[in-house]
């Protein structure tokens, strides 16, 4: 079992000035009450993301996502496992819209669903897949890397909780740390492999679908209790760590 793991309540705070550990080995974290009242920006979606450093800025400065950016990637066992963590995470979106509070947050889930991830992100990886020579076998089967195990593991127990809030965290940081590095690319790359994977994750259309997932958790986390916070912050930190170990995975 993945994640989930609760802080302490001896584990928050600082003993001594020097910062405790939690019992999961992550840095203790304020709870949101506390921490908001000092942040410059006091949003639920910050308070994950400024505790999930410094995982976060390793994601999306990656050397890795950096070679995407500058089109000299080697892409190919990165897009094998990554249709495979894409086919949990298409499964994921069909539980947000099941788990969603409301209607009208229902549908940017079935949006995106059906237009991009089954439509575009599809035709792509099928486009990419068959370019770089990947066979059936490896396409729809391939072995599975420890970090793709964990994280498909990750996806399914918030999945499988049916907790709305689980479920968006994870989808949140998935959507979150791909806008950040590819937002950072600084001209297209040439090829398609490298350019199309680049436009898919950043643009004006992407930014709305980050933006209404981080508005989506800055309005169901603050009226959490206190414990359900924190079992958002664990799954998300899980999950930013994971999207690091993914691009090491990548390099090789
Ligand atoms: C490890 C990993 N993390 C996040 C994404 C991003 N992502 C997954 S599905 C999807 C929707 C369509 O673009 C997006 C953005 C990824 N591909 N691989």
């Amino acid at each position: 079992m993945i994640g989930f793991v609760e802080f302490q309540d001896g584990a928050q705070g600082t003993a001594g000035g020097t910062p405790r550990r939690a019992e999961d080995g992550q840095a203790a974290w304020p709870a949101f009450a506390v921490w908001r009242s000092t942040a410059a920006d006091p949003v639920f979606s910050e308070w994950l993301r400024s505790a999930a450093e410094p995982d976060w800025t390793a994601a999306v400065t990656h050397p890795f996502a950096a070679a995407i950016s500058g089109g000299t990637a080697d892409m190919r066992r990165y897009l094998i496992q990554d249709f495979q963590f894409v086919d949990t995470f298409t499964a994921l979106l069909g539980a947000a819209v099941a788990a969603a509070d409301r209607f009208e947050a229902r549908v940017p889930f079935g949006r995106f669903l059906g237009q991009t991830v089954t439509d575009t992100e599809r035709g792509y990886f099928h486009r990419a897949l068959e370019a770089l020579g990947v066979d059936a076998a490896d396409m729809t089967s391939p072995e599975l890397e420890p970090v793709t195990v964990s994280f498909r593991s990750l996806m399914d127990e918030a999945r499988s909780s049916q907790d709305y809030s689980l479920v968006l965290a994870v989808l949140c940081v998935a959507e979150w740390v791909y806008l950040g590095w590819a937002s950072r690319t600084v001209s297209p790359p040439e090829g398609f492999l490298h350019r199309e994977w680049v436009e898919l994750h950043s643009g004006p259309e992407f930014e709305a679908w980050v933006g209404f997932l981080r508005a989506e958790l800055d309005r169901v986390g603050p009226a959490l209790g206190e414990a359900a916070q924190r079992r958002v912050l664990t799954i998300f930190r899980e999950a930013v760590r994971l999207e690091r170990g993914f691009f090491d995975m990548a390099e090789g």
